[in-house]
């Protein structure tokens, strides 16, 4: 087929031959996508946004593998960085081609023995990126990994963030605030989290659920009141009674949350940072209260709405800025209160890994700023006699201990209530849940 306006034939240039597109369920394809999603990380986004945004085209085995590859390269970015920074002469002029790296190094540790494939794919998958110009380097740089590895993992681990996969801002502050224990919440928050279900006891007991559990062959332990801690992540289809409120997904450091606040049936609650909603509607699964669920993110509003609906709960749901009481509050005080405020979520890293890559240190000193604020504001709107539970998925004192009793030296007419014998409750991730910070104050005048 030829145009009018088509040159000769014998002056066309030459048709660039592009590389053939890696098969759909290849490793190349899966590092392909994880590649661009830890690129897309690189210059900023989150990747939780990354990989929603991907699954719309990607279904099947190559998603899952592109997911854990990402996860992966992001858990150990520190160490990846660490490894190229010998084995690279200079930067590569597309950042895709530096996270192919960083997921086929995080796969060559991960299953070693696959090394050959891993590194033939990853160079197959070089062959759809700038011009498959790179493909050499590509090859050269895995297969001298796989010659020095000895000595690179222990050039790695020279460098704080090499071996602890954390930034090096990040690491001093843990060291810090926990001269015993830093090496443990590092180690935890490079792990696998676990996953835990919060039964709905307003449907059922928890020994019923986990008998429909064990009919289905998914093994769980009891945990608390309410949660059964899963041996193996599963997908939520798997669930039974899930679709029907059954059950939801919810860590057990979480759920202790609605049980510290302890709402009683009729009393007025504010959720005054709530989306997606997961603490929202336990509160209402354990009582029937009057409940304004409040975030400042309208689209995360959306997913209280829909988490409420799943349980066949009801609450308000306002998309609304905490910290500007003119826009939610009738002026009739609450009871309790959730302030489950906007934090590092330094305690559950192992969740979001990109999260440590993509904060800044004086990220730390904004959200503490935040928090002050929205403690400020909710505390006019507390009854006298009533609880404020102030909550923070971090393991940073500016964020939870400094900031308590900062508040607490500024109002006198607040005090705390002890959490299990102690005047708050640090929970440090490991096997069981994730790290969180709680701590209870009752307003007395
Ligand atoms: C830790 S998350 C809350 C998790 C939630 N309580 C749950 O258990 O599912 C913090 C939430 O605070 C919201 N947020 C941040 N700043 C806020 C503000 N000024 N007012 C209200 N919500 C805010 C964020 O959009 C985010 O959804």
């Amino acid at each position: 087929m030829s145009s009018r306006n088509s040159p000769p034939a014998s002056r066309r240039p030459s048709p660039v031959r592009s590389a053939p597109e890696p098969a759909p369920d290849s490793l190349a394809r899966a590092l392909l996508l994880a590649s661009a999603a830890v690129a897309a990380v690189q210059a900023g986004r989150s990747l939780t946004e990354v990989l929603a945004q991907q699954a719309k085209g990607e279904l099947g085995p190559t998603r899952a593998q592109a997911q854990d590859l990402a996860y992966g390269a992001l858990r150990r970015y520190g160490w990846g960085e660490a490894v190229l920074a010998v084995l690279l002469q200079k930067p590569l002029p597309e950042p895709q081609l530096q996270s192919l790296l960083l997921c086929a190094l995080y796969r060559l540790e991960s299953r070693p023995e696959q090394s050959h494939t891993v590194v033939d794919q990853a160079v197959a998958a070089a062959a759809t990126l700038a011009k498959g110009n790179f493909r050499g380097v590509i090859n050269g740089v895995l297969r001298s990994y796989l010659r020095q590895r000895p000595e690179l993992l222990a050039r790695a681990a020279g460098k704080p963030s090499g071996a602890w996969w954390h930034p090096d801002w990040w690491l001093s502050r843990l060291r810090r605030a926990y001269p015993r224990d830093w090496e443990t919440i590092a180690t935890a928050g490079n792990g696998q989290p676990p996953m835990t279900l919060r039964v709905n006891l307003a449907r059922g007991s928890r020994e019923e659920y986990q008998a429909r559990l064990d009919a289905a062959g998914i093994a769980a332990v009891p945990l608390g009141s309410a949660a059964l801690l899963l041996q193996k992540p599963v997908s939520v289809d798997a669930l039974p009674g899930f679709f029907d409120g059954f059950v939801s997904v919810q860590d057990w450091g979480a759920q202790r949350a609605a049980e510290l606040l302890d709402a009683r049936a009729g009393q007025r609650v504010l959720d005054a940072c709530a989306a997606p909603g997961g603490k929202t509607a336990h509160i209402l699964e354990r009582a029937g209260v009057d409940l304004l669920a409040l975030d400042v993110d309208g689209l995360r509003c959306r997913r209280v709405e829909e988490n409420l609906s799943r349980l066949g709960l009801r609450a308000a749901v306002r998309a609304a800025d905490a910290r500007c009481p003119d826009d939610w509050w009738d002026g009739r005080p609450f009871d309790r209160i959730l302030a489950d405020v906007p934090c590092s979520a330094s305690g559950v890293v192992r969740r979001h890994p990109d999260s440590k890559w993509l904060r800044r240190e004086t990220d730390i000193a904004q959200f503490a700023r935040v928090q002050r604020q929205i403690l400020e504001v909710l505390w006019p709107t507390l009854a006298v006699g009533g609880r404020l539970l102030y909550a923070t998925c971090s393991v940073f004192p500016e964020e939870n201990s400094q900031q308590v009793s900062a508040f607490l030296a500024r109002h006198g007419d607040a005090r705390r209530i002890g959490i299990d014998g102690a005047d708050e409750l640090q929970l440090l991730p490991g096997s069981e849940h994730d790290g969180f910070y709680y701590a209870l104050l009752e307003k007395t005048a």
